[in-house]
């Protein structure tokens, strides 16, 4: 009689052990899938920071306009599509660099700027300008604000060489709709012609 109570007492104790660790586990895997989804959906919903993993030193915004002086016209180099490149002193590094700030009330910048960053972090070849580092960061007016920070060029780009009059036209800060189709058209003019 005695013998059975025991047998029955370990095997209730048996099972409360054994139900207690099943739960345990399930408990621990419902929050590792609530944590992974969780860390998941932040990287989705902001891809900037994924995209910038890549690079081992992130660069503020106020490290950035000091080594511009604020960004001044006198560090100008240029300007495209989605942005406007300064020339720029990092005095950490010892570096002088090539600042593209990207302008994001242009539509595509920053798919721009995440591509670049995607596209460029691996790429190593002498022919193409290095990405060395970005910023995604807010500005001094809480506006966002995207950098794209590269090798600087000493002697600018191709189309310095060949056009140098229209680089210097996108130093200008505006231009009048004729100017730019007289630009455009003399670009489609030499695209078009072959010696
Ligand atoms: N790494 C660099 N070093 C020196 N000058 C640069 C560098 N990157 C850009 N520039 C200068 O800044 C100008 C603007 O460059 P940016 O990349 O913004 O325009 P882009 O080459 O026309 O490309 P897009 O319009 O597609 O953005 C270039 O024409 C070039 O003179």
């Amino acid at each position: 009689m005695e013998t059975s109570y025991f047998s029955l007492s370990k095997k209730v104790s048996i099972g409360v052990s054994v139900g207690v660790a099943l739960l345990l586990m399930v408990f621990i895997a419902y929050i590792s899938l609530h944590w992974f989804i969780k860390i998941k959906n932040q990287q989705t919903s902001n891809p900037t920071s994924s995209a910038l993993e890549v690079f081992h030193g992130k660069i503020s915004y106020a490290y950035l306009r000091n080594a511009t002086d604020g960004f001044s016209s006198s560090n100008l180099i240029g300007s495209g599509g989605f942005g406007t490149v300064f020339k720029a002193f990092l005095p950490i590094e010892n570096k002088v660099v090539a600042v593209k700030v990207l302008n994001l009330h242009r539509r595509g910048a920053m798919k721009s700027f995440l591509t670049e960053c995607e596209s460029l972090k691996d790429v190593r070849h002498r022919n193409l300008v290095k990405l060395m580092t970005a910023c995604s960061s807010i500005d001094f007016q809480g506006n966002e604000f995207r950098a794209l920070i590269y090798e600087l060029m000493p002697n600018r780009s191709l189309d310095m060489w060949l056009h140098p009059e229209e680089v210097e036209e996108t130093r200008r800060p505006s231009r009048t709709l004729t100017d730019k189709t007289l630009r455009c058209k003399r670009r489609s003019y030499c695209l078009s012609y072959k010696p």
